[in-house]
């Protein structure tokens, strides 16, 4: 038996962090969409545990035991209280790795998913999200696609109504950022400045509720993109080319370096990425849509 589990990308429409906590992590205001950008993992019964990955970005990947795909099986089998059963995961992986999509985090929830399906262990759904969160921020969001506020870490998520399909632009950089090294970042350029309690914007839930690509341009919010700017300077010009060839909206998705650009519609979407991919700014140029599903056996 083999079981295959699609999850994912996501991009983050508002990002509103707080101080830093005493345990290192930023309470946040995190607005998530899933995009369709997305890996599949697929577990397959073998003598011992193996791990494989394929796609553009696979020599980034660790294939040891600290991949966020191999600690989640080992993470089920330990709720379970049963010693890890030889499995291979195959990572087909579609989503850039360190780009501020959570990546690792799809594959973390995927791996979850299809082990769980696998080993026939039928985890009720509110243990499987706190699996997630106890894997990664993001993780949780991986498992539950389609758009949420994230509290907390980003961990603690409520379900949000998207009325339509927004169509993206990804401008995939060449290598990544560290998430931690961009968050060290934005304290430090924060200084002593007084830092509000983070909070999601009305108005772009009310944007995504509408589904009016309009409205969410214009609340799109990333408090960390100007820590990835100072540790990145050459996403302005990433930025400044999607706007320029007709994007309604650009910002670095997450922790970066991808730059999302949101568009009117599907046929400046294609626009926009042949213009990015021509304008020599960024590695390649993704579009696609929003939301979509979380985490799906196929
Ligand atoms: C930037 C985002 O992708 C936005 O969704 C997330 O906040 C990052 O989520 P993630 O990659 O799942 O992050 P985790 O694996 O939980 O944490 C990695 C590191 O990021 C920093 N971190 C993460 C989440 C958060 N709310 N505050 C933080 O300060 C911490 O230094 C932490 O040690
Ligand atoms: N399955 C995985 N896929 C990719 N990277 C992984 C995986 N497991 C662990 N890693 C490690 O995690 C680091 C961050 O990778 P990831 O692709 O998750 O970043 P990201 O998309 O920027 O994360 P986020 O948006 O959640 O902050 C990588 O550089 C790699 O060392």
């Amino acid at each position: 038996m083999t079981v295959t589990v699609r999850v994912p990308a996501k991009v983050n429409v508002q990002l509103a962090v707080g101080p830093p906590r005493a345990d290192g992590f930023h309470d946040l205001a995190n607005v998530f969409l899933a995009v369709g950008l997305h890996d599949e993992v697929t577990a397959t019964p073998a003598d011992t545990f193996r791990l494989t990955c394929t796609g553009p970005d696979a020599d980034a990947v660790p294939l040891d035991p600290t991949n966020l795909a191999a600690r989640a099986a080992d993470a089920l089998a330990a709720h379970h209280g049963i010693a890890t059963p030889g499995v291979h995961l195959h990572l087909a992986k579609d989503i850039p790795v360190a780009g501020g999509m959570a990546g690792g985090s799809a594959d973390a929830a995927g791996a979850l998913l299809a082990c769980d399906t696998l080993w026939n262990l039928r985890t009720p759904h509110p243990d499987l999200l706190s699996l997630c969160a106890d894997l990664g921020s993001d993780v949780p969001f991986s498992l539950l696609g389609g758009a949420a506020l994230g509290r907390g870490r980003g961990e603690l998520l409520t379900p949000l109504d998207v009325g339509g399909t927004f169509h993206w632009v990804f401008a995939v950089a060449d290598g990544g950022l560290s998430t931690p090294a961009v968050y060290r970042e934005c304290d430090r350029l924060r200084g002593t400045a007084d830092v509000p309690e983070p909070q999601a914007s009305p108005a772009l839930l009310t944007a995504l509720r509408k589904g009016d690509p309009h409205a969410l341009a214009g609340a799109l919010a990333n408090d960390l993109q100007a820590a990835a700017l100072s540790l990145r300077p050459s996403l302005a010009d990433t930025l400044e080319a999607g706007k320029s060839a007709g994007a309604l909206a650009g910002l670095v998705s997450g922790s970066g370096p991808t730059c999302a650009f949101l568009t009117e519609d599907a046929a400046t979407a294609e626009t926009v990425a042949d213009a990015l991919r021509r304008s020599g700014t960024c590695r390649t140029a993704r579009p696609t849509t929003s939301p979509t599903p979380g985490a799906t056996l196929l």
